[in-house]
């Protein structure tokens, strides 16, 4: 085939990417391109951070390729069909996805491209075993976790795809030309309109920063990931899961090279339950709307409570400090998440859909799947086994935070205080707690 457009996605890097790799083994020329979708931009400053710099690197890895990123925004489908009509393309290639966005996406590529008798090819990618392809006996995909990744273990992987020698651009297009400075302006335009209030602290995106993390980590992390993945202050687990949320990673590549290593196992099990979540939510889409499981929970509404929960000011330091880690840096800690997604559903008894809408909209790696998955197994509407499980905030602070480093990191209010006070300040003497400005709890911690 003369040329083919390759539309990436949540798939941003060079390395192992099937999509990328098909379209220039099929094609003589290759059109790169990525479409800043107006109806997601505004979802969340941090990604939208995170993701300018994703393009940034990966137009420059291209460039070194032969052929920079085509940058348009709109309708991704409507210019992608553009795109291909303009370039003379025959065929468009681009990773599969899980959401149900991604699904009538794709859905309504190939009925344009069909009518524009163009061609389109979606590719494995975003996870170690694709979704859909391990089921039970009788089912279409799978429900609890445990026999999930027994199958998963013993699936066959498929080779990493080879990194081009060439990604050619057609000659003289009249798109590729006007490529360059209009690119970099509009990454510039994207990034002040819808990254303006990101977190401070956020990681830098891009496939090179995530290689070089993944990097140290499988050399200096990995080892102490088992006895550490659960010490809320020493923050010793990979956080490479934005990374990997955006394709800078190859979770094929990464799950690869951890296994066999020590350390290796429980980190890998991470990835499949990466890759549990995917498949369940091809399954059902609707994971981010609707009970997975419904339990007919009656949900309390308390916009208050909802407020302090979202601001990390609910006088349970726990919770308040990796809600302020949130904020802080676009990311928690999974320990915390934990107990902040059940101190609200369980504890305050709300909608466990508010939980992730706020989630969605500070983490840097929130996606439809994970996010979801999470939430709807802490809310116990999930794939738990154990749907009434409940954790006790204060119980947790003092099996992951032992001494309070993480709540005195986060909540500088209890900075002064030793593990037993900074995790229970209402414990202090009436004068000692009326000096701090720090809230009380808004429901009864220790009933
Ligand atoms: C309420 C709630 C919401 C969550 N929302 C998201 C989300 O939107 N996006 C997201 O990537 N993770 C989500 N997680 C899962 C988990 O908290 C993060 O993946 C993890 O904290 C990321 O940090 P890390 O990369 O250092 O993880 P590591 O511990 O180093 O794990 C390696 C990788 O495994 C995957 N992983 C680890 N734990 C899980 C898990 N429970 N479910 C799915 N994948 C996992 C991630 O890709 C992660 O990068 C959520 C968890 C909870 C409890």
């Amino acid at each position: 085939m003369d040329t083919a457009v390759m539309l990436f996605t949540r798939d941003l890097r060079v390395h192992d990417n099937p999509a990328l790799a098909a379209a220039c083994a099929a094609a003589r020329h290759v059109v790169p391109m990525f479409v800043f979708d107006e109806a997601l931009l505004p979802a969340s400053p941090n990604r939208v951070r995170f993701l300018v710099d994703a393009l940034r690197d990966l137009d420059g890895s291209l460039r070194a390729l032969g052929g920079g990123l085509l940058l348009r925004r709109g309708d991704p489908v409507a210019e992608t069909v553009r795109v291909a009509g303009r370039a003379g393309a025959q065929a468009v290639f681009l990773s599969g996805d899980v959401s149900r966005y991604a699904a009538r996406r794709l859905a309504r590529l190939e009925r344009e491209c069909e009518a524009a008798r163009i061609g389109v090819s979606a590719l494995p990618g975003a996870t170690v075993v694709p979704p859909g392809a391990l089921a039970p006996a009788g089912g279409d995909h799978y429900k609890v976790f445990t026999p999930y990744w027994r199958a998963w273990e013993a699936a066959p992987r498929r080779p990493a795809a080879a990194l081009p020698d060439r990604v050619a651009p057609p000659p003289a297009d009249g798109l590729t030309d006007r490529r360059c400075p209009d690119g970099h302006v509009e990454l510039d335009v994207v990034a002040e309109k819808f990254a303006a209030g990101a977190s401070p602290d956020l990681l830098a995106g891009g496939e090179a920063a995530g290689r070089e993390r993944m990097r140290r980590w499988l050399d200096e992390g990995l080892p102490g990931y088992g006895d550490g993945h659960d010490d809320l202050a020493g923050d010793r687990t990979s956080r490479l899961s934005a990374y990997l949320r955006f394709g800078c990673v190859s979770p094929l590549e990464l799950a690869a090279a951890a296994r066999g290593r020590p350390g290796g196992e429980p980190f890998v099990r991470q990835l499949a339950w990466r890759d549990f979540h995917h498949q369940v939510t091809a399954a059902f889409p609707d994971i981010g709307r609707r009970d997975y499981r419904p339990r007919d929970r009656r949900w309390h509404d308390d916009a208050d409570a909802l407020d302090a929960w979202r601001e990390g000011r609910t006088g349970l330091p726990i919770v308040d400090a990796g809600m302020r880690q949130l904020r802080r840096e676009g990311w928690m800690h999974n320990r915390a998440r934990m107990i902040s997604a059940s101190f609200l559903t369980r504890n305050l008894r709300v909608d466990w859909r508010h939980g992730l809408a706020h989630f969605g909209a500070w983490l840097t790696d929130g996606d439809v799947a994970d996010n979801a998955g999470n939430w709807q197994w802490v809310a116990g509407t999930g794939n738990d086994t154990r749907p009434n499980r409940v954790l006790n905030p204060l119980r947790q602070a003092a099996r992951f935070d032992a001494d309070g480093a993480y709540v005195r990191r986060y909540v500088p209010e209890l900075a002064g205080l030793d593990a037993r006070d900074a995790h229970a300040p209402w414990r202090l003497p009436p004068e000692d707690r009326r000096a701090l400005p720090y809230p009380a709890p808004i429901l009864d911690p220790e009933p």
